[in-house]
């Protein structure tokens, strides 16, 4: 039976089967980007004591009611209290402490007053800044002239202002980037539980394929797949693993992968998925068990699944489970346009299904509709899905293709900000026609 596939089929298809990595308790650092797998709850109050938010002076409210630059209230310096102080003096009646911003406000004392407000304890005029603890004469001691008036939790950032004990911190499913990592580190968290980044080993084959800085001999030319799609791999949030080119033999094939596979979630190959004669991922990883793994009843059949899609570029397509822990492989076709884009639209979300955002928008690849911007009409195969490559114009809410549709131009792939989506039922796209876009960076 020769069926082919749609876009939408082959991609839930690919769905049905990649399912969320297993949670680990990770370091703050590590987990930056992971999807969060349980609530956390907030364990102590932030701030966790009343506190200065100002450089300045704790007072009484009733000790400068009324105080102007004329009038100074006159208040006797008791002692400094610095962020982190622990014995803290208590301030009485005609007294002030001098405080800086984070200190934790002393007993006695109501509000604190900046030390702009104040003769920063110099006897002249308003201060600007206080004297180094260091230096002499002592600003912790003799006396400041408050210069205006302050009400009760003046300038005092009380305790749970921020977060109270026993509040949701950060719900299960949160994505954890820098502000959501800051907070778990101020609630004292050192480690989160989350979705661990896939590993992706990114494989290329081809026995034309020399390693970029390598010279080419006539017939070969520089693998770019394996960088192109580890780059989008780790822009997808994985860990890439690129492998150097494998030649078309099956055997070099079969023993690459199987080294592989101990260090794979996912698993995707470029090239050899056609009908030539050296078709190498097809040769190997077409019958089952080549990796030791067992049908299971109930089960899909192992193997990969070598398919044709109602798409182009990317019409040749493989994909399946494979080794004992049935880790899912995405072989795509060789041409550079056909295998990024089979990434874009097939690779990229099987790596956030990995990492448990299946159901979460991608928000680095938005989809909107965009006039084309082309001066004759566009041909587009019929039944086929097209994605030609595009740059997006915002403000004019167009598109214009950049190169041809041919899957070898890497040229202009590189110009691209945009996949413009030609529907299967559309074979001419007319000038100013609106379009399905999908930004890719
Ligand atoms: N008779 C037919 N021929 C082809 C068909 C077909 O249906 N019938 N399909 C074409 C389509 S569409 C595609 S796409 C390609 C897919 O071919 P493969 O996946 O087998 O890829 P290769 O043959 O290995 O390579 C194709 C092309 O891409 C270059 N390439 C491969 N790997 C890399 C790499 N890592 N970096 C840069 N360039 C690479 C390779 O040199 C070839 O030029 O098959 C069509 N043929
Ligand atoms: O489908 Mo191939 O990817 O057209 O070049």
């Amino acid at each position: 039976m020769s069926t082919t596939w749609s876009v939408d089929e082959h991609l839930e298809d690919i769905l049905q089967s990649v399912h969320p990595l297993d949670p680990i308790e990770l370091p703050l650092p590590e987990a930056q980007g992971c999807v969060l797998v349980e609530d956390v709850m907030v364990p102590v109050a932030l701030p966790p004591f009343d506190n200065s938010s100002m450089d300045g002076y704790a007072v009484r409210v009733a000790d400068v009611t009324g105080a102007t630059e004329e009038y100074p209230a006159v208040l006797t310096v008791i002692g400094d209290v610095a962020a982190g102080s622990a014995g803290l003096p208590t301030v009485g009646p005609g007294q002030a402490a001098r405080i800086m911003t984070g200190a934790p406000l002393p007993p006695g004392a109501e509000a604190v007053v900046p030390v702009e407000w104040t003769d920063g304890g110099t006897g002249e005029g308003a201060a600007t800044g206080m004297r180094p603890a260091g230096s002499a004469p002592e600003g912790a001691s003799g006396e400041v002239r408050v210069h205006r008036p302050a009400e009760a939790g003046a300038h005092i950032r009380p305790r749970g202002s921020d977060v109270k004990a026993g509040d949701l911190a950060l719900a299960a499913g949160t994505v954890l980037g820098p502000p959501q990592i800051g907070l778990l580190a101020a609630i004292g968290h050192g480690t989160a539980k989350v979705r661990p980044r896939p590993r992706v080993v990114v494989l290329s084959t081809g026995s034309e394929l020399v390693q970029p800085g390598e010279e080419l001999t006539p017939g070969r030319i520089h693998d770019s797949n394996s960088f192109a799609l580890a780059a989008a791999a780790r822009d997808a949030g994985a860990i890439a693993y690129r492998v150097g080119a494998v030649t078309d033999e099956p055997d070099a094939l079969r023993a690459t992968i199987e080294d592989q596979l101990i260090r794979a979630d996912l698993l995707v190959t470029t090239g050899g998925v056609s009908v030539g004669a050296y078709d190498v991922v097809k040769e190997a990883l077409s019958t089952a068990g080549s990796f030791g793994e067992e049908a299971e009843p109930d089960e899909a059949a192992p193997g990969v699944d070598f398919r044709k899609l109602d798409m182009q570029p990317g019409k040749p397509q493989g994909f399946g489970a494979i080794g004992p822990d049935r880790t899912p492989l995405l072989a795509l076709p060789g041409n550079p346009v056909s295998s990024y884009v089979s990434f874009e639209l097939f690779a990229r979300p099987a790596i956030r299904a990995l990492r448990g955002l299946r159901d979460v928008p991608d928000d680095a690849r938005p989809r909107l509709r965009a006039a084309v911007a082309t001066d004759r009409a566009l041909t587009s195969p019929p039944g086929k899905r097209q994605f030609l490559r595009g740059t997006y114009d915002p403000e004019a809410g167009t598109v214009t293709p950049v190169g041809g549709a041919g899957s070898h131009l890497i040229g202009a792939l590189a110009l691209a900000d945009a996949l413009i989506v030609v529907p299967e039922d559309t074979d001419s796209v007319e000038p100013g026609q609106e379009l399905e876009v999908i930004l890719i960076g």
